[in-house]
């Protein structure tokens, strides 16, 4: 029976730390003193640049490799040392789940779902993930979508509480992934936890509750899609008929605040106070009789704020950091 007497976070990592190779000079850290939690029923998204460390880290949470320094804790156990206690409870998906070509895809799901207590039937778990139709299809001739689709319908066999997915959608097309994203969705309804890796904004945007940006081993910045992309500058951006002449002669209101920008006649306005520059600029064009030519105004995108905050975090010394 699963122990579900725990009711504190789903995964917890307190200044965890991970070195390849050894200590000193050849070593590398690939994590260095991160902090996260992520809460139960919650879908939790891990960003970062290539090399920031997320699958590092990934494996850590998971127990598949042990830190080198702080501490992790999934479901209330060291899911390293307590891999017992731990594995029945969660799902795992790899960026590469390296199954042998030559089993057909039920046989690979019956050879992992006789390897998990109270696992649920094979075929349902392929129905999941839309492979029902190519249950008897061999491994090696699975397409690389329909593979990253089988790794998930392996990591669901266990009706996992905590489900790790390392870039589940890489290589599928976009139905596949709407199919994906439908999925993890309607897993999180009924209760699992999610923590997921993933280079695609848009699938962050899309499914996660909170999110970090890693960089360089470290977490960059936290929480909720509002909260990260909070205080970033929005953008305003409009064409000036031609009649108005160079952008530096037709007296703009001034917008303090903003950082203003102008290639030939389009005009990039980057403010931190999106209504009220909205509002002076377009005072301005209705005074002037001026009309803006392919208005846009919009407050800043997650991937504005992640390409700003990993600019940021890659300037600032101390997030570069020296071997432990
Ligand atoms: N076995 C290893 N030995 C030495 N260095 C490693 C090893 N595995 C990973 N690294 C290094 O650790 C750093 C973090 O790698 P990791 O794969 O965790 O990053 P990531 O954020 O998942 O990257 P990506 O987005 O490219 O998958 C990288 O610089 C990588 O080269």
């Amino acid at each position: 029976m699963k122990d579900t007497s725990h009711s504190g976070p789903a995964v917890e990592a307190v200044d965890l730390h991970r070195r390849y190779g050894p200590t000193g000079p050849g070593g590398f850290d690939a994590v260095r003193g991160l902090d996260l939690t992520v809460r139960r029923g919650e879908l939790f998204a891990l960003l970062g640049t290539n090399g920031a460390g997320k699958t590092s880290t990934m494996e850590l949470l998971e127990g598949l490799a042990a830190p080198t320094g702080g501490q992790v804790r999934v479901l209330g156990h060291d899911p390293h040392r307590e891999r017992t206690a731990v594995r029945p409870r969660i799902g795992i998906m790899l960026q590469e789940g390296g199954f042998p070509g030559d089993l057909t895809v039920t046989e690979t799901c019956r050879g992992w779902a006789g390897l998990t207590s109270g696992a649920r039937p094979v075929g349902e778990a392929l129905d999941l993930v839309g492979l029902g139709g190519r249950a008897g299809v061999r491994v090696k001739q699975l397409s690389g979508g329909e593979r990253r689709r089988l790794d998930l319908a392996v990591a669901l066999l266990g009706r996992p509480e905590v489900l790790f997915l390392d870039e589940p959608s890489t290589g599928l097309d976009p139905e596949a992934r709407a199919a994906v994203w439908r999925l993890v969705r309607t897993l999180r309804e009924d209760g699992t936890t999610v923590l997921l890796t993933t280079h695609y904004l848009e699938e962050a945007e899309e499914l996660a509750d909170r999110l970090a940006i890693m960089h360089a081993g470290r977490i960059a910045a936290t929480g909720t899609v509002s909260e990260v992309i909070a205080g970033r500058p929005a953008k305003i951006a409009f064409e000036l008929p031609e009649r108005c002449g160079p952008y530096e002669a037709i007296g703009l209101p001034a917008l303090p605040a903003a950082d203003i920008t102008a290639d030939g006649r389009r005009i990039t306005v980057r403010t931190p106070q999106l209504q009220a520059d909205l509002t002076d600029l377009l005072g301005w064009a209705a005074h002037h009789g001026v009309a803006l030519g392919g208005l846009e105004a919009r407050s800043a995108t997650l991937e504005e704020a992640f390409l700003a905050i990993a600019a940021e975090a890659a300037a600032t010394p101390e997030t570069i950091g020296s071997p432990r």
